[in-house]
């Protein structure tokens, strides 16, 4: 008679699957509170103490940790030394294997959770049965996921066994389930200790879907999730339009991490190509998106447009005569999101903006490595601007010029952004010289560049970038500082009557 091991702490579908077994002609082993739950429902199970003749000790600390078990998951069943030596200890053959683990990363995530509770819902017995049976995978089938059970019991029922394909594919789930698993407690781990950067960085990601295709329809992609994600695109809920693909995905995380820097404001940001087009600040959510819209009515087509408030009817009718990618907003007023939802290929999204953010590091990938850093998180309030000018900066032009600091650190380096009224109105972006940058800036924002400061997101190697700003009718600039020729940009400032600010930081964003 064959056998079955059962012990699961999710019992979703568990009733149906053993009992599809024991229909199947197998004997169940389990433990108990497995054993507990298929007993109400009416089927009998052999406890693991009769087949390890111990007791669950240390409350379940200790039940399946035995060679009764683990010799039987583990048998080479075509070594006939091992068969012989299984034979002579009395342990008989387990055929499959149904485990699911302690519920860690639930229990991480409850409120209030204690460090001891966290701990105690670290499995051990789960894995190590999961891993010996999956090395004996030419044998055993091992069952980790509940979504498994149905085509398992199927391919049992028709063929009498499972395939050798289907219990490779089984361990290689379990394997990659147990290092997911580890993983997270590794993460816990590692967090308390306060190391940053340990000798292996391993994170643990869920797929929320496959994509149609990557940055180009010949590359392939999926999405990963963190299973924790809080104030972020991975968070966010779909609530109309078709899929997002990868650049959506792309496009509409940078327009979030925007957002981030505006707090405590109404803000609206229209993004393309993962640089900001428009960012617009206001009294009201209106305001701020008629900025947004202003600041560059041309280059918001095909974008992204995210708001740190409900979007409301007056924004739905302008949105809803655009042609747009994706809305982000953490609500919708009803009829706005009944008209924008009319829009076949509009994707409207809900993102939770209150969820504390835990983003800790950022990870980019090279060739064969991973560059790991921290989030460029670091704001610059007023009373660490330093003032290198002649003319200090108006109190008006003070609040401008930090608001040119919060969007310059999000547009590729080099960055240069003008910004008047609230609104940026002029984005140079990635560009391989500054003064380059500066120029794009100061040609799209036309007019509106007289009587606007401007940003930039490292320090002038030379003084060209602040000569164009002179001629454009830049007022004041804030930037870094640290260049070997800061004088000849200060002295370029001071014979125009330009403020010019350091924060004394930089924010690069290759
Ligand atoms: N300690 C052990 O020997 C052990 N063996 C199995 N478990 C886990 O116990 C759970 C099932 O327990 P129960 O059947 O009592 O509800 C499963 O998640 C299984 O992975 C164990 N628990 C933790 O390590």
């Amino acid at each position: 008679m064959k056998r079955a091991l059962v012990s699961v702490s999710d019992k979703t579908g568990l009733v149906p699957f053993v009992s599809g077994l024991v229909e199947l002609g197998y004997e169940i082993i389990s433990t108990g509170g497995t054993k507990k739950a298929l007993e109400e429902a009416g089927i009998k199970t052999i406890g693991i103490s009769d087949i390890t003749g111990f007791p669950e000790i240390m409350d379940g600390r200790v039940k399946t940790l035995h060679p009764s078990v683990h010799g039987a998951l583990l048998c080479v069943r075509s070594n006939p030394g091992h068969v012989k030596q299984l034979q002579d200890l009395n342990i008989d053959y387990i055929d499959l294997v149904c485990v699911n683990l302690y519920p860690f990363k639930q229990t991480l995530m409850k409120h209030g959770v204690t460090h001891e509770e966290i701990i105690e819902n670290i499995d051990i017995g789960g894995p190590s049965m999961l891993r010996s049976a999956s090395k004996n995978y030419q044998s055993i089938p091992v069952i980790v996921d509940p979504k498994d059970y149905e085509s398992v019991l199927t391919e049992l029922r028709e063929k009498g066994d499972t395939s050798l394909s289907t219990r490779e594919f089984l361990a290689a789930k379990v394997f990659r389930h147990t290092a997911a698993y580890d993983t997270i407690i590794a993460q816990y781990l590692t967090e308390r200790t306060g190391e940053k950067y340990p000798e292996n960085f391993t994170m643990t990601f869920e797929k929320v879907q496959d994509l149609r295709y990557g940055e180009n329809p010949h590359q392939s992609a999926a999405f990963y999730k963190n299973f924790d994600p809080k104030y972020s695109l991975a968070n966010a809920k779909q609530l109309h339009g078709k899929e997002l693909s990868y650049n959506n995905i792309q496009d509409g995380n940078a327009a979030i991490e925007i957002l981030k820097d505006f707090e405590g404001q109404p803000a609206a940001v229209g993004l393309k190509h993962m640089n900001p087009c428009g960012i617009g600040i206001g009294k009201t959510i209106e305001e701020a998106w008629n900025k947004c819209f202003e600041a560059d009515p041309v280059s918001i087509f095909g974008g992204i447009v995210a708001f740190n408030e409900a979007v409301t009817m007056p924004i739905a009718e302008k949105l809803s005569q655009m042609f747009l990618e994706i809305v982000i907003a953490p609500g919708y007023e009803r009829e706005a999101f009944e008209l924008l939802s009319k829009k076949k290929n509009i994707r409207l999204l809900e993102l939770d903006t209150t969820l504390t953010v835990h983003t800790k590091f950022k990870v980019t990938n090279v060739n064969d490595g991973l560059l790991v850093q921290d989030v460029d998180d670091k704001k610059v309030t007023r009373e660490e601007l330093t003032c290198v000018t002649k003319r200090k900066p108006t109190e008006e032009e003070i609040a401008q010029l930090l608001f040119a600091w919060k969007a310059v650190k999000h547009v590729k380096s080099n960055a240069i952004v003008l910004v008047r009224n609230d609104m940026t109105v002029g984005v140079g972006a990635g560009q391989m010289n500054r003064v380059g940058a500066a120029k794009i800036a100061i040609e799209q924002a036309g007019e509106k560049a007289k009587g606007s400061v401007m940003g930039s997101d490292a320090y002038f190697p030379m003084p060209d970038t602040c000569e164009a700003a002179a001629a454009a009718g830049v007022t004041a600039i804030i930037q870094p500082g640290g260049s070997i020729h800061d004088q000849d940009s200060i002295d370029v400032c001071d014979q125009y009557g330009i403020a010019m600010v350091y924060t004394g930081i930089r924010h690069f964003k290759h």
